[in-house]
């Protein structure tokens, strides 16, 4: 079984490449109004590497001094000074964290807000084409990465930056031929970092890639874990993950392998660092070119220089992987919904319920026309049932009315005005769709009806309840409305589900047109017979849209629209389709067959 990798695509169509400045204009955009802070914590950086640089000083100063003279009075002053500049060193350390991880984090609230808002202002092309693991894996991994760079990456560049120049100016100013022996290992310590910067960049990346394999194999899996298991794939999946795990483990591996390699051989360079300055500080102590103050103070300087080198060296690797998260986000944030909100909307005066369908054509793919040249015209109150063989393009014209996707040519008026020029929010008041699949939130079944909308009564879901015959089941589950649901409505039949979305829709939009897409289709027929009732209650006066399956259904439509390979075959009341013995006649026989055969 293949191993999903939708998560690993770059797909967002976005053909420019980001450079590093976009980037960090983007994030300054989130860290700016925070910058008078970002000021205190570089005032507290440039401190703690002034401190740093300072405090072998004082041993020196302490050696040469007092300790050399006996002079236990002059020592105090220096020991006094050296206590209150590592408590205060650790102070500003806390402090510039604290600091900037509060910083970081607020930055990051707003950058996954904006993300949010971005994302659910996209069209439904975006959601049917972007698995919804790359969604959560932008808005978690990926902000995760950048945590890590604001809270973490920048400090450490800037304060080892800061500090290795802080120290190599005043190695070289204390003593120069000190200065030099300590620097001797420094080309062989560089040299050795950007070689393992290179491997463990791709170290990294292809463990980022293999645990994102991992993530979205693991997905795909328990998502699918019914068939899994109706199919007896068990033993095939664990073989399946016996694979993916065993490749996480050797990415694991190999990325340890470098971190150790590159670890251990610092470790013998600092060692040999170390042992080149005792032995070349020792002849300097005994040519009288050196004190011994001197050459202890080195000893210090040359082990804090060699921090910063490898502080600087892990933290690029870091700051790499944050920029590439950096540029997934931003790519994310470039995605414009095809769909748009005119800047001039207009309203509807006299809301009549009319729908007409002009010449409409549409195709989810350019050249892949799945609507072509409909003409429909709904008059106000008229109740229209479209049928027709699966793929026919029934729910599509559906998705077209709600404008979850724009047509490609053609016009759609409800109430005489192009649905373009209405505003998102009066479009949705005026057209109530109650689609195939409905989704119920993690909630109560109050909750799914109320749809975090407050004020509606439990008079106004009783009333709703009751009308879409809704009540029938809610009235059977222990505490009614406050009966908790599963995950995606799990606890519910799907035509339990269907039957709270039509309920929802009549509490939402009591005076909207209403589109019903099969939602009888997965209804018994004891309750068909109830839903029958309640519709003709609830579609009273309306005017409606039915999309079903079972012919039975749309009898007394008054109007019953034909469709096959995205256009109007026939239409006309069920006797006249009926006489006419073409598709309709024909798909109706068949199911009245099925039914007897049933
Ligand atoms: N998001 C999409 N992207 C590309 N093609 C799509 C998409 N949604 C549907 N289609 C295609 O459009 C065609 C019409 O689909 P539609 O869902 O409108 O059919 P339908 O008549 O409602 O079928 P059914 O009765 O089975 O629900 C089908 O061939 C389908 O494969």
């Amino acid at each position: 079984m293949a191993v999903n990798t939708a998560l690993l695509d770059e797909d967002e169509n976005i053909e420019v490449s980001l450079s590093d400045s976009y980037l960090t204009g983007m994030l300054w955009e989130f860290l700016s109004p925070y910058k008078w802070q970002l000021v205190g914590v570089m005032v507290l950086l440039f401190a703690v590497s002034g401190i740093t640089v300072l405090l072998p000083y004082l041993i020196k100063l302490a050696i040469d001094g007092p300790i050399t003279d006996g002079d236990m009075n002059g020592l105090i002053p220096i020991g006094v000074g050296y206590l209150v500049a590592v408590v205060a060193l650790f102070a500003m350390r806390f402090a510039y964290t604290y600091w900037l991880q509060t910083i970081g984090q607020n930055a990051l609230l707003n950058l996954r807000q904006r993300l949010y808002e971005h994302i659910i202002k996209q069209d439904m092309a975006y959601f049917s084409k972007t698995p919804v693991g790359k969604i959560i894996s932008r808005m978690s991994n990926d902000i995760e990465a950048l945590t890590e760079l604001l809270s973490t990456s920048i400090v450490m560049v800037i304060s080892s930056g800061v500090t290795l120049i802080g120290l190599v100016i005043v190695m070289l100013a204390l003593n120069w031929r000190l200065a030099l022996i300590s620097f001797s290992v420094m080309p062989i310590m560089i040299a050795a970092s950007a070689y393992f910067r290179a491997k463990i960049r791709v170290v990294s990346s292809h463990f980022h890639r293999v645990m994102a394999e991992y993530q979205a194999y693991l997905n795909e899996q328990f998502n699918g874990m019914l068939i899994v298991q109706l199919f007896n794939r068990q033993q095939q999946t664990r073989k399946d993950f016996d694979k993916v795990n065993q490749d996480y483990l050797n990415a694991h591996i190999t990325q340890r392998d470098i971190y150790t390699y590159y670890g251990s051989l610092l470790q013998f360079l600092t060692t040999v660092g170390m042992a080149i300055v005792l032995y070349g500080g020792g002849y300097g102590v005994l040519a009288e070119w050196a004190t011994i103050g001197m050459l202890v103070a080195f000893i210090q300087y040359t082990r804090d220089s060699f921090d910063p080198i490898l502080q600087l060296s892990e933290q690029f690797a870091q700051i790499q992987s944050a920029f590439s998260a950096g540029e997934r986000i931003a790519r994310m944030l470039m995605v414009e919904p095809q769909v748009q909100q005119r800047p001039q909307t207009k309203a509807i005066d006299h809301f009549d319920q009319s729908i007409v369908f002009d010449n409409v054509c549409f195709g989810y793919e350019k050249g892949h026309d799945i609507i072509r040249g409909i003409n429909l015209t709904v008059e106000p109150g008229q109740k229209i049932a479209i049928v027709g063989a699966t793929g026919a393009g029934k729910t599509t014209l559906v998705k077209l009315l709600g404008r979850y996707y724009d047509i490609d040519s053609g016009r759609i008026l409800v109430s005489g005005t192009d649905i373009r020029d209405l505003s998102f929010e009066d479009l949705r008041h005026y057209i109530s769709i109650v689609p195939q699949n409905p989704y119920c939130f993690n909630g109560t079944v109050a909750d799914n009806l109320r749809l975090f909308k407050s004020d509606i009564t439990l008079e106004q879901m009783e009333s709703a309840a009751e009308t879409s015959c809704a009540n029938r089941f809610i009235d059977r589950l222990p505490g009614k409305y406050d009966y908790e649901l599963l995950p995606g409505g799990g606890n519910l039949s799907q035509g339990e589900r269907q039957l709270l979305a039509l309920a929802r829709a009549l509490i939402h939009s009591p005076e909207s047109i209403l589109v019903l897409d099969e939602a009888t289709s997965n209804i018994d027929t004891e309750t068909e017979v109830y839903i029958q009732e309640a519709m003709d209650r609830i579609l009273e006066g309306r005017t409606a849209i039915i999309i079903a399956h079972r012919l039975s259904t749309v009898r007394d439509a008054d109007r019953i629209v034909v469709m096959s390979q995205g256009q109007i075959v026939e239409q006309g009341s069920h006797d006249e389709l009926l006489a006419q013995n073409g598709m309709y006649a024909q798909l109706y026989h068949r199911q009245f067959a099925e039914e007897m055969l049933a």
